[in-house]
């Protein structure tokens, strides 16, 4: 089978550059085309060049709808406002779209269902296989405890994050929820200042950390009475997004429209 032409969106960012070079190193994908926001002064820039591999011959751009003519996916770690017109172009050209971009609202989600009606859409807001079989432990976890177990997820990354809690956080948070047959949204406690009260019962806490340069670590702590169990995820290098992203677009090559999750990448 032919390579996979594949785009990568935010080509220059923390993530677009782990992505060219996930590509450049991948024997089914090649890369077709790389872009950035105008007025970036990536632009024009070669892709390989600015991920520091060398001349890969794809000139960093700023015009998504020629970029995806000729493509058969695009891989998105951008912000959310990018992802949903980008998505929507994915849907106009019946391609793959591969989705890390974290933060993003329930309108853009209703957006992303939209644009899964002609493209294949895969989103995660982690695509490590550390974290993924981390939810699945954290769903039987919480399964198992009672309610009189309390969970709280305490997430730390580097200082430049600008949303919180992470894609990460609340994907465990959902898989804790789903362990306990409740939804998310309505146990969730994102914040606590002042004089809060004592904890509610089923309640699911989040906690922010940022600073420095941490990739991004992830506790999801059971606090019983006399008791605790701390279920943690380390990433140590962005490689493990990229490798997974990658992943996720190939085998969306075969797949129907819809909107899939990284879960369904690695058959878990
Ligand atoms: N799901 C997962 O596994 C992971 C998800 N992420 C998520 O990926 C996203 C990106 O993270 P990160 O790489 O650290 O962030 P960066 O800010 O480093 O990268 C985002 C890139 O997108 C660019 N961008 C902005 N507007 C446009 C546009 N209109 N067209 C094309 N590119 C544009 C930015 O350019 P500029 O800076 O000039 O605005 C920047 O280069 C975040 O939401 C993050 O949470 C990160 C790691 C793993
Ligand atoms: O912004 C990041 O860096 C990361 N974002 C994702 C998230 O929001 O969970 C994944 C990873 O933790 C790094």
């Amino acid at each position: 089978m032919e390579k996979m032409r594949l785009v990568v969106v935010g080509a220059a960012g923390r993530m677009g550059q782990m992505l060219v070079k996930a590509i450049a190193a991948s024997d089914g994908a090649t890369l077709a085309g790389a872009l950035e926001r105008p007025g970036s002064p990536a632009l024009g820039r070669d892709a390989g060049e600015v991920a520091g591999l060398g001349a890969l011959g794809v000139k960093i751009a700023d015009d998504p709808l020629k970029a995806l003519l000729d493509a058969d996916g695009v891989i998105d770690f951008s912000v959310p406002a990018v992802t949903v017109e980008i998505a929507a172009l994915a849907a106009q050209a019946r391609i793959v779209h591969v989705i890390g971009t974290t933060g993003l609202s329930p309108s853009d989600l209703d957006k992303l269902e939209a644009a899964a009606r002609h493209a294949t859409l895969i989103r995660s807001g982690n695509m490590s296989l550390g974290v993924n079989l981390l939810a699945g432990l954290v769903k039987k976890v919480a399964a198992t405890l009672g309610a009189d177990w309390d969970i709280e997820i305490l997430e730390m990354h580097h200082r430049m994050k600008v949303d919180a809690p992470s894609g990460t956080a609340l994907l465990l948070g959902e898989a804790a929820a789903a362990g306990r047959e409740v939804a998310l949204s309505d146990v969730s406690v994102r914040q606590r200042d002042g004089h809060t009260g004592a904890r509610k019962p089923g309640d699911i806490g989040f906690a922010t950390l940022r600073g420095g340069s941490v990739v991004g670590d992830h506790s999801v702590i059971f606090a019983g009475a006399g008791e605790r169990i701390e279920l943690v995820h380390r990433a140590e290098d962005r490689s493990i997004f990229a490798n997974g992203a990658v992943r996720a677009a190939l085998w969306g090559r075969g797949q129907k429209p819809g909107i899939y999750a990284m879960a369904d990448v690695l058959g878990l």
